[in-house]
């Protein structure tokens, strides 16, 4: 179990020489609620939590302790640097021997190049984490892979302590259940610089019509406050009863908690092969299955809609075609329904090159015209200079990947940030030539409703 391994050159952190040791072990547990085990690491492990479901419900990963964590606040080497601690780490693990590999999870921000301010100065441009018990739940299996990652050598009595632990979380996880908890209480809901973001859609529609880009998403967000201190567990909860078409994620910082519920994938790879999808366009869900229907099909059909789809199939399928051997891309977009919203869907899937990887990947996509715009560089000056906010973590690639190079990122939209008693929504959309602000700001009201209800929020046609 405890194997000891030197490294030389390929020490994780770099700052010395020393050896590394690194601690597996795999157990394979029943009837266990990921919320439960979310919960259970509430005291021991505040702050150091994640939680990740993917849209298709066969893959649940929960995070608790930090075994390992690899940060970087570079901008553009920042995907090099998780890639290559995160292969020096596992180049010492054991993993196997085991049936659970270990799993590193974690997000980028949108924008290194935009200076981290206000809500989100406790976030790092890579934040990834190791996590010291980490519960895999893939199609109904359920397995526990505890970590201990050392300078030290592991002593019996470390291994000791934690299996302990472990098991102390499995009892509680299992005994207390997930809890139900009452609805949450706002006392203010603000929307900052609204007119500013009204304008800017109006500046920049100008700028697209003079050519000086194509398209360009604008976002902005929504502060709320409540009369108590609101914990992690109980917003997830809301988000896992609600919103069950999503990636669901929730990742923890000191005392802040970033969340959400995203349809949008940014890359899946698996066994070699690269999925992505290509999700903009935008609109709302009918009242009655008629209305919904004609909602649909105008959305299909919608000039406006089809050209914000157009720039992401685009840019998508130019970075499959660079890094694959062969790729697929539908001619025509599909409908995506979820619980607030319909959007035009294509996905795109192709073979990776050899030697291709995940993080590359995450690099190379991130950010597609859904939440940058076209063409790219034009795009992120643009919304450096108009967006009246700092979008941190929104908007950012947020997933895993294991030992061997497999993995998932999500698009990290429709999400909010926590911080005890204040929460920050954020919600944008894709500006062309024929954009119009009033639209554009209604639907970031259907965009923010998913986190809304999840914080208790309501709109008046909610
Ligand atoms: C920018 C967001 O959505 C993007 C993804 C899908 C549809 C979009 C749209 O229709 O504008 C946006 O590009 C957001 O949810 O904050
Ligand atoms: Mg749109």
């Amino acid at each position: 179990m405890n194997r000891k391994l030197s490294t030389t050159n390929d020490d994780p952190s770099k700052k010395d020489q020393s050896t590394v040791h690194f601690f597996i072990d795999t157990i394979e547990v029943e009837r266990l609620s990921a919320l439960a085990f979310f919960e259970a690491g509430e005291d021991a492990f505040d702050g150091k939590r994640f939680f990740w479901q993917n849209r298709e419900k066969n893959f649940t990963l929960v995070g608790l302790g930090h075994a390992y964590t690899i940060e970087s606040n570079e901008d553009e080497s920042r995907y090099e640097t998780v890639e290559q601690q995160w292969k020096a780490l596992i180049a010492v693990s054991n993993y196997k021997d085991y049936p659970q590999q270990p799993i590193l999870f974690g997000s980028y921000t949108f924008d290194p190049k935009k200076a981290v301010s206000n809500e989100w100065s406790h976030f790092s441009h890579a934040y990834f984490a190791l996590a010291t018990h980490q519960l895999v739940i893939r199609n109904e299996k359920m397995y526990v892979n505890s970590h201990i990652v050392s300078r030290e050598a592991i002593t019996v009595e470390d291994i000791k302590r934690c299996n302990a632990e472990r098991d102390e979380l499995l009892h509680k996880a299992q005994v207390r259940g997930s809890k139900s908890y009452a609805k949450l209480h706002v006392t203010s809901m603000m929307e900052p610089y609204k007119e500013e973001y009204l304008q800017s859609i109006t500046q920049v529609t100008d700028k697209i019509k003079e050519g000086v880009a194509e398209k360009v998403v604008i976002a902005r967000s929504l502060a709320l406050e409540f009369s108590a201190e609101v914990t992690a567990s109980n917003v997830l909860a809301q988000v896992y009863a609600e919103q069950p078409e999503s990636y669901l994620f929730a990742l923890e910082k000191e005392q802040n908690l970033f969340f959400g519920a995203s349809p949008e994938r940014l890359v899946l790879v698996k066994d070699n092969k690269a999925y992505s999808s290509c999700i903009a366009g935008s609109i709302k869900r009918g009242a009655t299955k008629e209305m919904d229907d004609q909602l649909g099909q105008s959305l299909l059909n919608d000039a406006k809609n089809l050209q914000e789809h157009q720039y992401v199939v685009e840019m998508i399928s130019q970075s499959f075609k660079e890094n694959c051997i062969n790729y697929t891309v539908p001619t025509a977009p599909q409908l995506l329904r979820i619980r607030d919203i319909q959007h035009l869907y294509t996905p795109v899937e192709g073979d990776l090159n050899e030697g291709a990887t995940i993080l590359q990947m995450v690099a190379n996509l991130h950010p597609t015209p859904a939440l940058g715009g076209s063409p790219r560089g034009k795009a992120m000056d643009m919304i450096r200079d108009y967006e009246p906010m700092n979008r941190g973590l929104y908007a950012g690639p947020i997933g895993w990947m294991n030992a061997e190079g497999d993995g998932e990122f999500a698009v990290a939209i429709r999400s909010a940030l926590l911080q005890q008693k204040k929460a920050f929504l954020y919600a944008g959309g894709g500006i062309v030539a024929d954009s119009e602000a009033m639209s554009e700001y209604d639907e970031t009201l259907v965009k923010f409703r998913p986190m809304l209800r999840a914080l208790g929020g309501q709109l008046n046609d909610d």
